[in-house]
């Protein structure tokens, strides 16, 4: 079990060898065991300090050094924005778990694309994909430079041989790997997640706020790996995410080569049951931003390219409230996976493993069955527990990729499902009566009365309240 560093984007620093990192200064005329020195950047040198991300790297042979002839490589149904495959109607998309395939995949391969948006070249937007893996990739390497990598795997460990060292990931944590940080992933058998390629800029921890100092996300959970290197001489690939192409080049030995590091910019492990969790303790359903695990911002203030969500166990407690998530249309939209358990809007039919699309002004809720129980149900505090579903929130509408549209896996009833909630509404008159009539409120001198009343009911002071429950009426405009 590899021993970690802990602390989100602090600078930090490890040697594989003692003595490997030099004292003082970062490039030093003579590299200690005669090591080369070279930096990483993943933000421009003059971004402001809270953002600045780079990281020194001391190792055997530079990186250009690896740079032989690329050959572009396919990249199966892994794509990049811009990406605007197929034309989708509006309507709420889910797809069934992928399966595990049955030959030898080994990543990049086995990584499938659901949705993009933004673009990757100009520095926006994010992909959705999910990978179904059955092998470790041998003597081979990958490093993206689109994109910052969020892995959240769903089943079976991963294990990320990165050149700053070793990260071992289960399902519930994740791991992010920045851009340009090369790898070779290892698996013990057959793996299936989600990968979210974020184009922005790198995720960071949220503001708090008001909440204070503690409470989410908390910084010293998330953690970087040891310095650890490969003296390797091996024929090898190379694969490199430029230009949201795929592209190879070969090589004579491992780029896992780096005998130390220090900086901020580099990969880490978070475990999402770690998250500590904010909710309504009186009434009412919050909004899922008090869920934020990271965030990518975008340029404008509160509008982020990417938002991190988590629906961990939880206990509810609002009194006299809808407690699940209300019906909405959200500016933003909405990916969706899970983890394990079952999600509470959607008890059926999104299973682990499973992923779901809500678009932009895509309207959602829950299923009719959640909607009648959470209605009537006796409000006792209640703990949601072994759950866990996540959201990629981004203010950029998402496309669906030509796999994800044309996939067996894609539910293609599931658009409908609002269709099964009936209305309840109480209505006011008398059965039969106010069919297309306009019943409402107009502003008299000083005075609020009914434009049309109803026979049978009192003209003044018109509808003041609400009909009780117990005297459900059945009248509705058709
Ligand atoms: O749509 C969803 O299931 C995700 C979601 C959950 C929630 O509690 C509030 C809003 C929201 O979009
Ligand atoms: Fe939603």
């Amino acid at each position: 079990m590899p021993a970690y560093l802990s602390g989100f984007g602090n600078h930090h620093a490890s040697e594989a060898l003692p003595g490997a990192l030099p004292e003082g200064q970062n490039s030093p005329q003579t590299c200690p065991y005669g090591l080369y020195a070279e930096q990483l950047s993943g933000t421009p040198f003059t971004a402001p300090r809270t953002q600045n991300r780079r990281s020194w790297l001391y190792r055997i042979r530079p990186t250009l050094s690896h740079w032989g002839a690329f050959q572009k490589v396919e990249t199966g149904d892994w794509r990049s924005a811009p990406a605007r495959e197929v034309e989708v109607p509006p309507q709420p998309l889910r797809w069934n778990p992928l399966p595990l395939p049955d030959g030898e995949v080994a990543f990049p391969q086995g990584v499938h694309t659901l949705t993009t948006c933004g673009d990757a070249g100009a520095g926006h937007g994010m992909a959705a994909s999910v990978y179904a893996l059955t092998r470790s990739m041998h003597d081979a390497y990958f490093y993206n430079a689109d994109a910052e990598m969020l892995f959240v795997p769903q089943q079976g460990d991963l294990c990320f041989h990165t050149e700053m060292g070793l990260i071992e990931a289960e399902p519930a944590e994740i791991v992010v790997i920045p851009r340009g940080v090369k790898f070779r992933l290892e698996i013990d058998g057959p793996v299936r997640g989600y990968l979210c390629e974020n184009y922005g800029a790198p995720f960071q921890l949220p503001e708090r706020g008001p909440i204070g100092a503690n409470g989410l996300a908390n910084e010293r959970d998330f953690l970087y790996p040891q310095a650890a290197f490969e003296d390797r001489e091996a024929p090898s690939k190379m694969y490199v995410k430029w230009g949201g192409d795929l592209w190879a080049t070969d090589l004579a030995h491992s780029p896992l080569d780096v005998v130390a590091w220090h900086g901020n910019h580099a990969p880490y492990r978070y475990d999402l049951r770690r998250f500590c969790p904010m909710g309504p303790i009186l009434f009412d359903h919050a909004d899922p931003s008090i869920f934020t695990v990271l965030t990518s911002p975008s340029e404008v203030p509160g509008t982020a390219n990417i938002d991190l969500v988590i629906f961990p166990d939880r206990w509810l407690v609002a009194e006299h409230s809808f407690r699940p998530p209300w019906y909405h249309m959200n500016i933003m939209s909405e990916f969706m996976g899970l983890i394990h358990g079952q999600y509470d809007a959607k008890p059926n039919g999104f299973a682990p493993g499973a992923a779901s699309l809500h678009n932009r002004l895509i309207p959602h809720g829950p299923d009719a069955e959640v909607f009648a129980a959470a209605n009537h149900t006796d409000l006792k505090p209640q703990k949601l527990e072994g759950t866990l579903a996540f959201m990629l929130e981004t203010r950029l509408p998402q496309q669906v990729t030509r796999w994800a549209w044309k996939s067996s896996m894609r539910q293609v009833e599931y658009g409908l499902y609002g269709q099964k909630l009936e209305p309840h509404f109480l209505s006011p008159l008398p059965e039969g009566e106010g069919s297309a009539k306009t019943i409402g409120f107009e502003q008299g001198e000083g005075e609020m009365f009914q434009s049309e009343p109803p026979a049978g009911s009192s003209p003044s002071p018109g509808l003041d309240r609400p009909p009780s429950p117990s005297g459900r009426g059945k009248g509705r405009a058709t």
